[in-house]
């Protein structure tokens, strides 16, 4: 059956997903993953913010790349549409991505996925990752971030692949005991949210998983606070509604969709009384999955390994208020108000162990992330959607 799969992919796809827009089903007949150099990942997740950079990344660097997403979070013209995002990640690269609109909670889909090709490796965006929803509706938080990766696990192991990479965060050291933070920091404990303990507990069932089968390799990064688009203004982060993040707020203020900024919290021990947080650019983050897949082929790696993806630096908001006028030519209005419930006064990181053991380290800086954003935001004001 298998081998009839592979030399029919044209039928099979037919037979399975009924109707498929003619451009994926091209793409399995006239494209052989392994004719590109690389391997081939599978990216869940890969139409949002975080999965569309590291897809660029990823064609740039010779892999071939199955995306996967059910669109919960991403602008799509329609259900057999291959999302925005994507579609502007083909332009950047040159090349083309092959994508299914599946949830990684559908098993069968899932499992079909994996049979019609030679995945080597997977790269776990897939998640919801609001953080004052999911207290509102923790259950649907669970489900989806939860299950959603065990059934991926599941499916992946019955497979045979058993190399991961999974998007965690540094929700997961919650209120920091030291500064910088370091991966040895204690996890879990100060997990105040729902969103926050999913990546705890996958990051638990993860080391589980590893240890009782010495075939799995992981790596489990821990973003900081990823900020900035691909320099080319096509691809960048598209929050729906209001923002809960400070750069996608601040970039609509200097655009003219927001009033004003509202600062939260002015009175925390920091220099300047407002919160410190280590921001990120997305493409060095993006590049952080491609040192860690490599890191994985490397014989010497068994079971799993944690890594802090940050610069080190800490920002505060007033200066990446500062930071954001200077590089947009705008002025941002904003007022100072009560701290917002759940925040801590500093986070950044200890990066050392991702630079000595996965070769990585931040390369843009501050003015390199507003500069990115705004070229974003001005030139997609309301984002993917064109009206
Ligand atoms: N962006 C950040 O600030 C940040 C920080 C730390 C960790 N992370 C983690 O990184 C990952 C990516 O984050 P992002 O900022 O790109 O978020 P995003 O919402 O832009 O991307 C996630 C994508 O996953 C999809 N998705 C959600 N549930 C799915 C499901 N059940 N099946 C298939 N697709 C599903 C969404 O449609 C979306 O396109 C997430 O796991 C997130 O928790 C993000
Ligand atoms: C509690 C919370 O939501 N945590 C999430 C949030 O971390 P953070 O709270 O670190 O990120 P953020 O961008 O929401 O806030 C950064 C800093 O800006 C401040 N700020 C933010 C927005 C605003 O309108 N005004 C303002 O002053 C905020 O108080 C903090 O000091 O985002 C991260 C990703 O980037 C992770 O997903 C975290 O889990």
């Amino acid at each position: 059956m298998l081998s009839t799969l592979y030399k029919f992919p044209f039928a099979f796809a037919i037979v399975y997903y009924g109707v498929i827009p003619l451009g994926y089903l091209t793409k399995w007949w006239t494209t052989d993953d392994k004719m590109k150099g690389n391997s081939t990942i599978l990216v869940t997740g890969g139409a949002g913010y975080v999965g569309s950079h590291t897809v660029v990344e990823l064609l740039n660097n010779n892999y071939s790349v199955i995306a996967i997403d059910n669109l919960v979070n991403c602008y799509s013209n329609g259900q057999n549409e291959k999302p925005e995002s994507l579609k502007r990640v083909e332009k950047i690269t040159g090349e083309t991505v092959t994508f299914y609109n599946v949830d990684i909670r559908d098993r069968e889909a899932l499992d079909k996925i994996f049979k019609l090709h030679k995945i080597d490796s997977v790269i776990h965006f897939a998640a919801l990752k609001a953080v004052g929803e999911s207290v509102q509706i923790p259950l649907t938080y669970y489900q989806n971030n939860i299950a959603g990766s065990s059934t991926l696990f599941e499916v992946m192991a019955k497979n045979g692949v058993k190399s991961l990479v999974f998007s965690s965060s540094a929700t997961v050291y919650g209120n920091p005991q030291f500064l910088p933070i370091t991966e040895e920091h204690p996890t879990g404990q100060g997990c105040t949210n729902p969103y926050g303990k999913t990546k705890y507990f996958v990051e638990e069932i993860l080391k589980d998983v590893c240890a009782s089968d010495a075939d799995w390799k992981v790596v489990l990064l821990r973003y900081f606070n990823p900020v900035g688009a691909h320099e080319s203004g096509l691809i960048g982060e598209d929050p729906s509604g209001v923002p809960n993040n400070l750069m996608p707020y601040i970039s609509q203020v200097a655009v003219g969709r927001r009033e004003k900024l509202t600062v939260f919290g002015s009175d925390y021990r920091t220099p300047d009384g407002t919160g410190v947080r280590d921001y990120i650019h997305i493409s060095d983050l993006a590049v952080g999955h491609l040192k860690a897949l490599e890191k994985m082929l490397d014989p010497s790696f068994a079971s799993w390994k944690a890594y802090n993806l940050g610069t080190g630096r800490g920002y505060s908001v007033l200066e990446m208020v500062k930071a954001f006028a200077e590089a947009s030519g705008k002025q941002i209005k904003y007022e100072l108000a009560a701290r917002r419930e759940g925040d801590v006064a500093a986070c950044y990181a200890d990066a050392t162990l991702a630079k000595n053991e996965l070769n990585w380290t931040a390369t843009r800086d501050i003015k390199d992330m507003c500069k990115d954003t705004w070229k974003w935001q001005k030139t997609n004001p309301k984002g993917f959607q064109k009206s």
